[in-house]
């Protein structure tokens, strides 16, 4: 499945340019941080790695063949519940693959425990917190061992120790063999978890570079304004 390329990738819905040509390639391993101001692109850059958005020109190419349908999961910001409990919820991941009722069940429980959420197990997935619904879908994501994960501002909206909670998560799921690629608008965070970091402006990619570089060594002015706070928006969009 790795290395994947993306060659001239655009996304012209309508046409308004949201990608406008991406290269990029992915290698196997490690936690990829996509940065970059609003609107840059970057959910659309996850949501074409997952299958979601069909590219109107140029090609993702995954190694050996096509992309395989069950490796890839994405958990979005807002993740979706059904009416039920955080057990059910999370058993719910494995229903794609055929597994048997029970046997879904007896796994969530287990994952459960990974992202401290076993004593939520029965109480309704709707009641609980940002914080834990974001625990939640990580958990019904990682009990599927995706060999690609992407998640999409995942501490969007939480406080400082729900993100290390869900950073804790991000760091164990890698640590069990996933590859995985993030956006965040959390500068501290693409430190602390970044093996890589794609910078994106104006549907672009304007650098993919080891993280710590990024941060020292910035290729262009845009992203050392960028890491300082101070690009101006006109200029991103
Ligand atoms: N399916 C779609 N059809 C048309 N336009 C879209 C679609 N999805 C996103 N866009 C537009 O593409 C642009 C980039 O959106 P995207 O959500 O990728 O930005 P982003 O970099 O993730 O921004 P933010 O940091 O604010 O989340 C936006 O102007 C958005 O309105």
């Amino acid at each position: 499945m790795f290395p994947a390329h993306m060659r001239g990738v655009r996304f012209e819905p309508n046409g308004r340019t949201v990608l406008d040509g991406v290269d990029l390639e992915l290698g196997a391993e490690g936690i990829t941080l996509v940065l970059g101001p609003n609107g840059a692109g970057k959910s659309v850059l996850l949501r074409t790695l997952c299958g979601l958005i069909e590219p109107s020109a140029g090609t993702l190419e995954w190694a050996g063949g096509p992309r395989p349908e069950r490796g890839v999961m994405m958990v979005f910001q807002h993740p979706m519940m059904i009416r039920a409990s955080v057990l059910e919820n999370v058993a719910l991941g494995l229903k794609p693959l055929g597994v048997p009722r029970a046997e879904r069940r007896r796994r969530a429980a287990q994952i459960l425990e990974r992202v401290a959420l076993a004593d939520r197990a029965e109480d309704s997935a709707r009641h609980l917190s940002g914080g834990e619904q974001q625990r939640l879908a990580l958990a019904r994501a990682w009990l599927t061992n995706p060999r690609l994960l992407l998640l999409d501002e995942p501490t969007a909206s939480l406080d400082p120790s729900a993100t290390a909670e869900v950073e804790r998560i991000v760091r164990e799921i890698r640590t069990d063999g996933t590859r995985i690629v993030m956006t965040t608008h959390n500068l501290g965070q693409a430190t602390r978890l970044g093996d890589d970091v794609i910078f994106m402006s104006a549907g672009a990619v304007r650098e993919h570079t080891p993280m710590r570089r990024f941060f020292s060594r910035p290729a262009s002015e845009e992203a050392r304004l960028f890491i300082q706070g101070e690009l101006p928006w006109r200029m991103a969009l």
